[in-house]
């Protein structure tokens, strides 16, 4: 079983690249079989949730090639309309495959989604608004049987929750369907504007990304376009608790500052010193970083849930008392049991963590349940005294390239087992 085997208590100063968004590339992948044309994503992040995008496509007849950080997508001949239930099982993103396979196909045959355990992750949002759309969907042993009857057709769609995944596979079965589609209560994230950039570029009429209410005018058919995928705010997120827990300088390439804004003022709490320059991010940070004193995750533009655990492993070690109220995900402390064996001290009370700051972290073994986890134990394990070992790396390799790498080039000591 590979592990990380972190040194702790190096400072790290130097520069860091951040790469492109996962939560961005995966459904930016599952819309290039809209093109009738072959398309082009650049700056896209080697993630294990990445290749699985890829078998996904090849699956369902798409040419896929990759060079370096760009991949191109031939869907010209996709004739396939079925996601093997392994491949489902691999990642939450592979549900967002189903708006582009019934846009393209007219019928799809797919399983249900795995992705990180973080409590109950229901599609029924997804579906209800798909139905919506006029696709029939019959449950069959654990199978979804999907197909577009007389073809779907625009129409208003109200979502009782801003959904990142619900938001998004509307936006892929609307944007060639017959007339327009409104989604109201939308969600906002960075990733939907991206991913209604790439859409937009490849011939659909989506308006309002970014905003609760997106307009989508669907169009006959779309082309192919070539797209750079925007950074990736929760790695970033990630490299910024780094700085913090090793009283370290560092600059992040290639961000942008503007998808950073939830995140900024906890970082400012804590006493580390910001500044955003076009792409770049500077963080330095005090000798002892502060508490934070109410972190509530809520959907963009709130704290989001995926940067809570690398924040409380920053807090971890913070003079003072900070309090985090996890309200996206009913299950998303499981890090928190991990962070306790390093030495951390953390009251869980139902949505509620409670961490009160140590002097410092003891390196132990620990393992991740899931992905962010992961990386809040990199980043307790940097300041940690002595050696840490994490396992469960699987989790850390869907979302962080060649993390090891990165943070050996800014001074940690880091290797991978
Ligand atoms: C690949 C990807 O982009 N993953 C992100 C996406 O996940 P994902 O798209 O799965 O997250 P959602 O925004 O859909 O989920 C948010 C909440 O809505 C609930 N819900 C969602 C859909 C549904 O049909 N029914 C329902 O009840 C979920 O259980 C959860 O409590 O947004 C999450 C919230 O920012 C992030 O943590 C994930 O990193
Ligand atoms: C929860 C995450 O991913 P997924 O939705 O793919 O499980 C994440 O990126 O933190």
């Amino acid at each position: 079983m590979s592990k990380l085997i972190v040194q702790g208590g190096h400072r790290l100063v130097g520069s860091i690249p951040v790469h492109g968004a996962k939560n961005s590339a995966l459904p930016l992948l599952s819309a290039t079989l809209l093109g009738t044309t072959p398309s082009v994503l650049h700056n896209c992040p080697r993630l294990s949730d990445v290749d699985t995008s890829i078998k996904i496509l090849s699956h369902l007849g798409c040419k896929v090639t990759q060079e370096g950080t760009s991949v191109t997508v031939d869907a010209s001949e996709a004739g396939q309309y079925e996601i093997p239930d392994g491949l489902m099982r691999e990642m939450r993103s592979s549900v967002v495959f189903l708006g582009a396979i019934v846009a393209r196909q007219g019928k799809a045959r797919i399983s249900f989604p795995g992705g990180c355990e973080l409590g109950p992750r229901p599609i029924d949002l997804h579906l209800k608004a798909l139905r919506k759309l006029g696709l029939v969907i019959e449950e069959d042993h654990g199978y979804l049987n999907c197909h577009v009857g007389k073809g779907l057709r625009g129409c208003p769609i109200n979502l009782s929750f801003p959904s990142v995944g619900a938001t998004e596979n509307i936006m892929l079965a609307s944007s060639t369907a017959a007339g327009t589609t409104i989604i109201t209560n939308a969600a906002r994230e960075p990733e939907i504007c991206d991913l209604a950039d790439f859409l937009n570029q490849c011939g659909a009429r989506i308006r309002g990304a970014g905003e609760s209410t997106i307009r989508i005018d669907g169009v006959p058919k779309l082309h192919g376009a070539e797209h750079a995928v925007i950074a990736d705010r929760i790695t970033a997120t990630t490299y910024m608790a780094a700085a913090a827990v090793t009283g370290g300088d560092l600059t992040l390439e290639n961000v942008i500052p503007a998808h950073l804004e939830p995140v900024i003022p906890v970082f400012e709490e804590a006493g580390c010193h910001i500044q955003v320059k076009d792409r770049q991010l500077h963080i330095a940070a005090p000798e002892r970083i502060k508490a934070v004193k109410n972190i509530r995750t809520l959907p963009y533009p709130g704290f989001p849930t995926d940067s809570q655990a690398i924040v409380m492993a920053m807090a971890t070690l913070a003079e003072g008392t900070s309090v985090f109220v996890e309200n996206i995900f009913e299950s998303r402390y499981k890090h928190v049991g991990e962070l306790l064996r390093l030495g951390a001290h953390i009251k869980v009370e139902g949505k509620v963590a409670i961490v009160e700051g140590v002097d410092h972290l003891s390196g132990a073994p620990v393992e991740a349940a899931d992905l962010r986890g992961a990386a809040a134990l990199v980043v307790a394990g940097l300041a940690a005294q002595g050696t840490t070992q994490i396992t469960g790396l699987h989790h850390l390799d869907r979302g962080y390239e060649m993390i090891e790498q990165r943070l050996s080039g800014v001074g940690a000591v880091i290797k991978r087992d």
